[in-house]
């Protein structure tokens, strides 16, 4: 179950099949994803990623496969444990819109940590998200979509997690700012978290990321590093329309 642990990947699953009642999503589906490595998963629509994400959180149970977190055996460990196995999940804008900032960051501290090294956290969260500092007592119902993504962000920098798994952080929101969250997901990756990432537009996902899986029909059909893609339109745009029809070297 736990082999080397030092030197086994950040996150891998394999085998995942799962469902939705008597509907099958994911057949046979995995990746991996190294320690210190970007990763994104893309596909065209509906054809399993987020349900993906969904079975490495744990928030679904798989009917087959595992999920490994630095080498150990998660896939029957609820959602509250991979966390303390450094499983950091964004998933849209989540955040209690009554609280404030502050007080949104912080709630995310105290599940690891001491209130003071929480207290800490969350300024040196702040201090990397200035539009969150100047808002730091309103309440999270007031920011803009932008702001809300940067504050879902953030608590990765209180929760410090040795896994990133970040879906869609560009839908809905201007390029400019989706330009400031790529480079706050380059920083937090510099810090030392893995990141995966699901993501609709290809071109953002290409310019951050070092290597790509595609997806469809609930199966990995293509891995490549992302400079090979990015540098190959016509092959990313047949990728996206349908994998099977662009040569895919899974
Ligand atoms: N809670 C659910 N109950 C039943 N079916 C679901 C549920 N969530 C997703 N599905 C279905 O499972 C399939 C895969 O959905 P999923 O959200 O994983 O795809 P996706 O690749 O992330 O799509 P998108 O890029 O559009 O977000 C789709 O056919 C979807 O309709």
């Amino acid at each position: 179950m736990t082999s080397d642990v030092t030197s086994a990947p950040a996150l891998s699953c394999a085998g995942i099949r799962a469902s939705y009642g008597p509907v099958q999503v994911l057949f046979d589906a995995g990746l991996t994803v190294e320690q210190g490595e970007m990763v994104a998963l893309l596909g065209p629509n509906g054809v399993g990623k987020s349900t993906l994400l969904k079975v490495i959180g744990g928030l679904l149970k798989p009917d087959d496969g595992s999920v490994h977190l630095g080498g150990v055996d998660v896939t029957a460990l609820s959602t509250r444990k991979r966390v303390g196995h450094g499983l950091c999940q964004v998933v849209g804008q989540a955040t209690f819109p009554s609280l404030s900032v502050t007080e949104n960051l912080a709630m995310h501290g105290y599940t690891s940590g001491s209130r003071k090294w929480t207290k800490e956290a969350v300024e040196a969260a702040l201090a990397v998200f200035p539009r969150l500092h100047a808002r730091r007592d309103q309440p999270a119902a007031n920011l803009s979509g932008g702001e809300r993504q940067m504050l879902a962000l953030a608590k990765a920098i209180v929760v410090e997690p040795k896994v990133l798994v970040i879906d869609e952080f560009s839908l809905g929101l201007a390029p400019v700012v989706v330009g400031g969250l790529m480079e706050l997901v380059r920083r937090l990756n510099e810090r030392g978290s893995a990141v995966l990432l699901v993501e609709q537009s290809v071109n953002v996902a290409l310019s951050l990321v070092h290597r790509v899986y595609m997806m469809e029909k609930g199966e990995i059909i293509a891995e490549e590093q992302a400079s090979t893609l990015a540098a190959d339109p016509e092959r990313v745009r047949a990728l996206m329309l349908g994998g099977h029809a662009a040569g895919v070297s899974a």
